[in-house]
């Protein structure tokens, strides 16, 4: 006889191969600790992602309160070590694609409250989305650069603030930071007392370059849609280009492992970038495994 497994429902999708598990908790009844965050994100005894968009209604939630006039839904994004991030960008068009999929919205214009206030997501026809995600913000003065080390090699590195931060570090050669088990040094720490996502970056061409990243909280990863703006932004001003100060906006291709991105930084400074959003599967969470109580449901 089949058991029916009876659980939680959940979906996995990823943005250029940085994936998410998606649970759905409209009216924000689910408490995730980190560790449960954390087991569902390990690809061996879980579902497994770099990370975890959890679907709140804004009004259903202390922290999407202020901002249930500007947008329906927020997404609560962990990552893979069940820490809480700013924003994610990936997830920003997966969580769009969601509401799409799961008929939560029938607007291809959406806008999603996050950590960083709200971004929002335009659908394509194709597995395109394209998302406004604010400002870089790039800090003057001790914490503005950094120095980042990988074994014996250390690399200066600018401070790209996307509402989660961003260490950037021109590389010669992208294999020269090593197999990066390991979150890369950081100094000063001072510079990050919350932690940084960390970037390495090689030219490809004119306005076109490629990245790898760690990411704080869950590792290597295949893309970071933040980190591949902050990379956009450093590369623009290293470049001479600055949209807000000559009015000219500018786009670069940005190529991540898992895909590629086209980022453009407007006159008004507004970073939009757009790349692919799969829905890849949905299923149940057996109570067996993970059960609900443990979510205090
Ligand atoms: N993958 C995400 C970034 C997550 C950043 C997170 N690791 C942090 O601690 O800021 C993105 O596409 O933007």
């Amino acid at each position: 006889m089949s058991t029916a497994l009876v659980g939680l429902p959940f979906l996995k999708g990823h943005g250029t191969e940085n994936d998410f598990v998606i649970l759905p908790d409209p009216l924000g009844d689910l408490s995730l600790s980190p560790a449960v965050v954390a087991r569902l994100c390990d690809r061996r005894a879980g579902v497994g992602g770099d990370g975890l968009l959890r679907v709140v209604r804004c009004d259903a939630l202390s922290e999407g309160r202020a901002l249930a006039d500007r947008a329906t839904w927020f997404m609560d994004y962990r990552n893979a070590d069940g820490s809480v991030a700013e924003m994610c960008g990936n997830g920003v068009r997966v969580f769009a694609r969601y509401l799409w999929h799961a008929g939560l919205t029938d607007d291809t214009e959406i806008a999603v409250g996050t950590r960083a206030g709200v971004r929002t997501a335009r659908l394509s026809a194709d597995d395109g989305v394209t998302v406004g995600m604010g400002r870089a913000e790039l800090p003057s003065g001790p914490g503005a650069t950094a120095a980042v080390t990988v074994g014996e090699r250390t690399w200066p590195a600018l401070h790209v603030d996307m509402g989660n931060p961003h260490a950037v570090a021109f590389v010669e050669d992208l294999g020269h930071a090593g197999a990066l088990l390991d979150a890369p040094g950081v100094a000063p720490a001072a510079a990050y007392p919350h932690g940084t996502n960390v970037e390495f970056v090689v030219d490809r061409g004119p306005a076109h370059v490629a990245l790898r990243v760690h990411e704080r909280g869950s590792g290597e990863t295949r893309s970071c849609g933040t980190g591949a703006c902050a990379v956009m932004v450093a590369a623009a001003r290293r470049d001479g280009h600055d949209p807000v100060a000559d009015g000219r906006a500018v786009t670069y291709t940005v190529d991540v492992p898992g895909g590629r991105l086209l980022i453009t930084e407007r006159a008004d400074g507004m970073v939009e970038m757009t790349g692919p959003a799969v829905i890849v599967a949905e299923g149940v969470i057996d109570r067996a495994w993970l059960d609900p109580a443990e979510l205090g449901r």
